[in-house]
């Protein structure tokens, strides 16, 4: 079912093609820091990725998506009791810089917003059963400003040429480790327990999401909103859409708490 960020099948109207996503534990949430409430029983986040990954960068027609097929890319420790195998990592962002993240943190929202999808590898035996599964996924989360250049982000952006219309896809075999992609703090996040921000929105996810906020620049914001939603739907002036605004709005909370792994 074709489901968006607008329109008849924008948000509001997921729930009825997409029932998990009236569920009462959806994404993405406002982080509120005055009711966070600090865990000091988390162990040290273990985030080990080897960089020679073959890779490949697609545009789904929602966000572009790298996905990683490296059996050696895994995350465990912190609130995680198993182990996760990275599988894909994307962005959501908005069409100018005052907006585009999806988790907000005390009202504000960041121009966009870095997913790290892991599944549990202990657990199942496959990403599309534990996608579904409560446990089943991990999301290292980072919030992107404006601001100077960031050199690791090119090594992606300079594929975004090859992926520019829906269902591009460009393979990348460059040494690449997204582990680059991550702010140098990576012992201060919150966390909670949430869904999928996108359909089918299931309840699986613990989203880990780094304090620290990481700069790129203006100009590669806008080599994000470069990409286009769909070649074929062209607007009567007969230039492309292109794909912006990909965020969900907050979903209620429903008395979940919030975790700090910092005082
Ligand atoms: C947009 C893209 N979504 C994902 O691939 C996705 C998968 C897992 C997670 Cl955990 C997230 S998220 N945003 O919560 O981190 C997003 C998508 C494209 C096409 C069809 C369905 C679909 O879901
Ligand atoms: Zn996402």
């Amino acid at each position: 079912v074709a489901w968006g960020y607008e329109g008849d099948i924008g948000p509001c109207n997921w729930h009825k093609y997409f029932p998990k996503a009236g569920g009462k534990r959806q994404s993405p949430i406002d982080i509120d820091t005055s009711a966070t409430q600090y865990d000091g029983s988390f162990k040290p986040l273990r985030i080990h990725y080897d960089s020679h990954m073959c890779s490949s960068l697609t545009n789904n027609g929602h966000t572009f998506c790298m996905s990683v097929n490296s059996d050696q890319c895994n995350l465990s420790g912190g609130p995680l009791e198993d182990k996760y195998r990275l599988l894909q990592f994307h962005c959501h962002w908005g069409s100018d810089d005052t907006k585009g993240s999806e988790h907000t943190v005390d009202g504000h929202q960041y121009a966009a917003e870095l997913h790290l999808v892991h599944w549990n590898t202990d657990k199942f035996k496959s990403a599309d059963e534990a996608i579904e599964k409560n446990q089943g996924i991990a999301v290292l989360t980072a919030f992107i400003k404006a601001g100077k250049e960031h050199r690791g982000w090119n090594h992606v952006l300079s594929h975004f040429k090859d992926i520019k219309k829906v269902q591009g896809t460009s393979t990348v075999n460059e040494d690449f480790n997204p582990k680059c992609l991550l702010p140098e703090n990576q012992t201060d996040y919150w966390t909670y327990e949430g869904s999928l921000t996108t359909p089918p929105c299931h309840e699986s996810v613990r989203f880990i999401i780094f304090k620290e906020v990481v700069e790129v620049s203006s100009e590669q914001l806008a080599q994000f909103r470069s990409l286009c939603v769909c070649s074929s739907r062209k607007r009567d002036t007969g230039e492309d859409e292109h794909l912006v605004d990909n965020f969900r709005p907050i979903q209620p909370l429903n008395g979940r708490v919030v975790k700090a792994s910092f005082q």
